[in-house]
């Protein structure tokens, strides 16, 4: 770096170093001047006060004209020769400027930014030369274009243009300096002209060399005092100076060096000899300085060799830099590809794996295999992963390393200074060793990665066989499984049809069973009707339209004889000879019962009665409306059409009574209008069959007559309206229709009743909200039902004796209940979660009735037996005439 200094300081012809240089610049003053030479002076440096004393410098002159005057002649002549020679000199250093102007249009433009000294710029100040300088610097340094405080260049292209800016500031410096010759020449020879001028104008003895020697000393301080001189610097100036006007400042300085010796003083300036040795002085200057700049040139060419080793090294740089991005990008691609392979691998060892698992089941020898490949290929698959893994770390270990290397790279780029060429060169070895190192380890690695190519490769030529080896069993085990499919097929069809076949018949089994359930249950009610067993029937009401919106159904139907209520405590099962569904009509509940009606012409005591809770269907069952008749009316119809069905056998009287008991008062219903109340008593006749006593008993004929008396008895039953119910019952109805069939051939006669009780419901009086009469009515309603539970339960469980006369309800039951009577008890019950309590009431109560049994005969069999019993008693008796008397 300093060597540049050092060049460009030659270049100027300047030792700033040596103040020996100020000597010997003196010395060869004096040896161009042939004439004692006083010292010359350094900036601040004042020469003693006698050194420039006008009085004496002119007293010398004027001595020194008066001595050689014969001699200004000569002197003229040779100022006109001098001043030739500077003529031709000027015009010479004035091509020269022009060459160099065209050298300087030649070269490039200075790149922006780049700072250089203009040509207006003097070299004789200070900073000029310090911003030329770095810029040589660079030239032997770094190779790249510097300026005063410039931030560092980081491109590289720059380097370029630093060599040709070097040039260029060389070339400028060449410039200045021949401008700085051209400058000082052409002062020269200004001063010389205007001596020349005033010397043939005769005023040289007046004015005295004094005046022209002190011009030329204020003159040189004016120069020197521009400079701002500092040691080196004024020397340089020196130097410029001594080299373009010798003569004046020689002549000055040996004025002021020797004010005593004034002759020689004055003669020497104006001897033409010394005008010669000054322009031979200036030129060998401009020989010296074009001497520099071949020497400059010459360094310029020792360093285009550094200059082009250090481009060299960059583009080697940039080369290495893009070869590891290649090689980067290889390892990458590289290991992108191997691991696309592995998951390709992985996917497809998945999928064999669980091919592996269908396939291999099929024989021992088989699963073995699969085992072994299983191990195979989880090691190999281990392994692979692990070069994976490998490779990875090896790939992030390359990444680290080239981020390092562009580190170091960028590093070595933006280096300020690079010490020197060694040290590029060093670190440029080094990066090449490191570079060579890293191929190494490249090549190692690439040898590694075949390796495990090759390793992978026969990895997929094994599973390609495993894959082979498995699509064959594949092929095997789906024959088999087609051939085991189509047999299994056969097989399964066969299963199907026996199945159909069974199912089918279990199906024949389900109803058969089902049939015969209903059978045994008809054959069972049937056994038990002939035991006299009370036959119960269930019907359920329907939920009313406001009861669906807030209640939910507690009843679960089984089967026609079974019904399950499901309370809080659990479901709880009941069974009845029948079970009537809400959605079950009028007629389907009388299919079951009109056969009852056949057994009062056959002289039985038949008695259909509701029981249940307030509102539950009592009286729709056994009344009905108009559009839905209930019992009452289908009963009427089918006594009169059995009427006709019977009327050649026999001769059938029907009549009918209809009574109420309202508050435990037995009102006649039937009574006309006219006729007296009378009091009803109830009788029960040697037969056991209830009667009341002062009833009217209306004979009727037909069916009509008989729905007509009946609903002109209903007009005068007492109902009322509760929470429960809009039209309730406040009384219990018994319709009595009796039936007397005469035999039209033996004239025997069959008396037969059929009863019709549609009971008032029990209520509770909160929910039915009963009060006053009401309330009166619903507990002696309640009352007299309970009388009827206890004749129930004592009938139920055969107890001694039946409470019959408790209530007069039961006293006038007592021909249905355990007497002289086939009877049909309907109990009544809502589903609603809401009647829950009283559904649960009214089915016990029924089912304990259930197992009540009648003593049912009938009254012709009873005749019959007491006949044939009194003809045995009057054989025995010896009489012969055993006739029927009955
Ligand atoms: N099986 C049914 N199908 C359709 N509606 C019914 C059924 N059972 C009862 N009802 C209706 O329910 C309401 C009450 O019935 P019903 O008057 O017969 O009750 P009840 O038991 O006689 O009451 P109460 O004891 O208060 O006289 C009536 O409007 C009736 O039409």
């Amino acid at each position: 770096m300093t060597c540049g200094t050092v060049t460009v300081e030659k270049a100027y012809g300047i030792d700033c170093k040596s103040s020996v240089a100020v000597e010997e610049a003196n010395t060869e003053l004096k040896s161009i001047t042939k004439l004692p030479v006083r010292r010359l002076y350094l900036n601040g440096d004042v020469p003693p006060s006698s050194d420039v004393s006008g009085g004496s410098r002119c007293a010398g002159r004027n001595h020194g004209r008066r001595v050689d005057g014969d001699k200004a002649g000569a002197d003229i002549e040779s100022l006109k020769k001098q001043l030739l020679i500077v003529d031709q000199r000027l015009a010479t250093l004035t091509g020269r400027l022009e060459v160099l102007k065209a050298v300087q249009q030649v070269l490039p433009a200075v790149p922006s930014g780049t700072e250089i000294n203009s040509e207006t710029d003097e070299p004789d100040s200070l900073e000029p030369v310090q911003e030329v300088t770095p810029s040589i610097q660079n030239v032997s340094g770094t190779i790249r274009p510097k300026k005063v405080g410039d931030k560092k260049t980081n491109t590289e292209a720059s380097s370029n243009e630093s060599d040709l800016l070097a040039l260029l500031q060389l070339e400028r410096l060449a410039q200045q300096a021949s401008r700085r010759d051209y400058e000082l020449l052409r002062k020269q020879y200004q001063r010389l002209k205007e001596e020349l001028e005033w010397r043939d104008s005769g005023h040289g003895d007046d004015l005295g060399d004094a005046e022209f020697s002190s011009e030329l000393i204020s003159d040189r301080d004016r120069d020197s005092d521009s400079v701002q001189m500092k040691p080196s610097v004024a020397l340089k100036s020196w130097t410029w100076r001594s080299s373009s006007t010798p003569s004046q400042e020689s002549a000055a300085t040996i004025r002021e060096s020797h004010p005593g010796d004034n002759t020689s003083t004055c003669s020497s300036i104006e001897s033409p000899s010394v005008a010669n040795s000054e322009n031979k002085h200036s030129w060998s200057e401009v020989q010296s300085r074009d001497k520099i700049i071949t020497q400059l040139r010459s360094t310029i060419a020792e360093l285009e060799p550094a200059v082009d080793k250090a481009r060299a090294e960059a583009t080697q740089r940039d080369m290495i830099n893009k070869e590891l991005d290649r090689k980067n990008k290889e390892l990458q691609m590289v290991i992108d590809n191997l691991t696309a392979n592995i998951e390709v691998l992985r996917a497809y060892q998945l999928t064999e794996q669980h091919i592996h698992e269908k396939t291999f089941v099929s024989s021992d020898d088989n699963i073995q295999r699969k085992r072994t490949y299983k191990v195979t290929e989880n090691k190999e698959f281990v392994q692979m992963r692990g070069l994976i893994t490998e490779l990875q770390q090896k790939e992030n270990e390359y990444k680290v390393r080239i981020e390092q290397l562009e580190k170091v790279l960028r590093q070595s780029n933006s280096l300020p200074e690079v010490p020197n060429l060694e040290e590029l060169e060093r670190h440029v070895t080094h990066m090449e060793q490191e570079l060579e190192h890293k191929n190494e380890r490249l090549a190692a690695f690439e040898q590694y990665l075949e390796t495990k190519e090759e390793e992978f490769s026969v990895m997929k030529r094994d599973l390609e066989n495993l894959q082979e080896e498995n699509i064959r069993l594949k092929s095997e085990v789906t024959e088999a499984i087609y051939r085991d499919r189509e047999s299994n097929m056969e097989k399964l069809e066969q299963v199907g049809r026996e199945l159909q076949q069974a199912m089918e018949a279990n199906k024949l089994l389900v109803e058969d069973i089902n049939r015969e359930r209903v059978l045994r249950k008809k054959y069972f009610n049937t056994i038990e009707d002939l035991k006299g067993k009370i036959r119960v029937y269930c019907r359920l009401r329907p939920m009313t339209p406001a009861e669906q919106r807030v209640q939910h159904s507690v009843a679960d139907v089984v089967d026609p004889y079974t019904l399950v209520i499901n309370t809080p405590k659990g479901p709880k099962e009941f069974h009845f000879d029948r079970v009537f569904l809400p959605e079950d009509t009028q007629e389907t509940v009388f299919e079951d019962t009109h056969t009852l009606v056949q057994s009062a012409f056959d002289g039985y005591n038949v008695c259909i009665c509701a029981y249940g809770q307030t509102g539950s269907g009592k009286t729709h069952t056994i009344i009905g409306d108009d559009i839905q008749p209930g019992l009452a009316t289908r009963t009427f119809e089918r006594i009169f059409q059995l009427t006709e069905d019977h009327q050649a056998q026999f001769d059938v009287q029907v009549s009918c009574s209809m009574l109420e008991l309202y508050n435990d008062k037995l009102i006649d219903l039937l009574r006309l209008a006219d006729q007296t109340e009378v009091k009803l008593e109830i009788k029960k006749d040697k037969r056991g069959i209830v009667w009341v006593q002062g009833s009217r008993i209306s004979p009727v004929t037909d069916a009509n007559q008989l729905s007509d008396l009946f609903y002109r008895g209903l007009h005068s039953r007492h109902t009322g309206s509760t929470r429960m119910n809009d039209r309730s019952s406040r009384s219990h109805l018994i319709v009595s229709i009796n039936i007397e069939c005469t035999s039209r051939l033996h004239g025997t006669v069959i008396r037969g009743k059929v009863s019709l009780l549609d009971l008032a419901g029990s209520e509770r009086f909160a929910k039915s909200g009963s009060s006053g009469d009401q309330l009166r009515e619903a507990s002696s309603i309640n009352k007299s039902l309970s009388t009827l539970g206890d004749v129930i339960s004592a009938l139920a469980s055969e107890q001694p004796h039946t409470p019959y006369r408790n209530s007069k309800l039961t006293m006038l039951m007592q021909d249905s209940l355990g007497g002289n009577a086939k009877t049909l008890l309907f109990v009544t019950a809502s589903i609603a979660a809401f009647n829950l309590d009283e559904t649960l009431t009214s089915l016990t109560y029924a089912s304990r009735a259930k197992a009540v049994t009648n003593a049912a005969q009938r009254s012709a069999d009873c005749r019959e037996i007491a006949r044939l019993k009194a003809i045995i008693q009057k054989l025995r008796r010896g009489e012969e005439d055993v006739e029927d008397t009955s």
